[in-house]
């Protein structure tokens, strides 16, 4: 489980987090929303010790995050708002391979969770694809394909359908609503609610760094419409 406890952050004595506190349960998949500017991707970055809170505790597993930040690293998968500044391989599949590779896994493991990863993202084959030859919605497959190679425990996502196709975004909504069955935590935060209401087990809503709607996608949804986020139709 992840959970904030209270965290307040301010950057420069402005507060862009304030007395958040929030869990995200093992095998639920929460969709964090708010307009652009609101602290999603700030409260995110506290999730594996990017970001401490100014006051307040993040917990992982119970652990707070700054006690064992190698821990909050290696359970919680990371999927950033710009992957271009994640890569550390030339290719596809070195990429992806990367971090499986730091887990001393065997060859066959680091080849299967690769060729899976890859699989889940529409991705299927690309490996010796040179990553700064792929579209922008390409390279965001590829630093979701890493993530999801690593098999984390907690999977924390920023805005991972930018630039993604329809064929795409369905293929990485199947793979995180299977890891949600498997019992993984994710927390996924977008401004585009389209895809992801059908999926969620809770909808959490900021609005100037405050947690203002929790719950249920209906009953949330029924409250959105003051907080600039898109609300689909169906
Ligand atoms: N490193 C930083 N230094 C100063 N201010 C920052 C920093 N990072 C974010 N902010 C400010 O904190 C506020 C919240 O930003 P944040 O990126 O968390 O929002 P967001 O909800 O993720 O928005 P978006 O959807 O645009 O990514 C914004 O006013 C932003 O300008």
């Amino acid at each position: 489980m992840i959970e904030f406890d209270s965290v307040s952050h301010a950057f420069d004595d402005v507060s862009v987090l304030s007395d958040v506190s929030l869990s995200i349960d093992d095998g639920t998949f929460v969709v964090l929303a708010g307009a652009n500017g609101s602290g999603k991707t700030t409260l995110l970055r506290h999730c594996n010790g990017l970001l401490s809170p100014g006051s307040g505790t993040v917990l992982v597993d119970g652990t707070p995050v700054e006690d064992d930040l190698i821990g909050a690293r290696s359970s919680v998968g990371m999927v950033f708002q710009h992957p271009r500044d994640q890569f550390v391989a030339a290719t596809v599949g070195a990429d992806v391979a990367f971090g499986p590779e730091n887990l001393g896994l065997s060859r066959e493991e680091i080849d299967r969770r690769v060729e899976g990863a890859l699989e889940a993202v529409n991705l299927a084959g690309r490996e010796d694809d040179l990553i700064e030859h792929l579209s922008g919605g390409e390279q965001s497959r590829v630093a979701i394909a890493g993530a999801l190679a690593m098999n984390p425990t907690h999977l924390v996502l920023d805005e991972p359908f930018t630039g993604l196709d329809a064929p795409a975004r369905r293929s990485v909504l199947a793979r995180l609503e299977s890891l949600v069955d498997d019992g993984t935590g994710v927390l996924l935060a977008t401004h585009d609610l389209r895809d992801v209401r059908e999926l969620a087990d809770r909808i959490v809503a900021m609005r100037d760094g405050r947690v203002v709607v929790d719950g249920r996608p209906d009953a949330a949804l029924a409250e959105l419409g003051a907080l600039e986020v898109r609300v689909p139709d169906h």
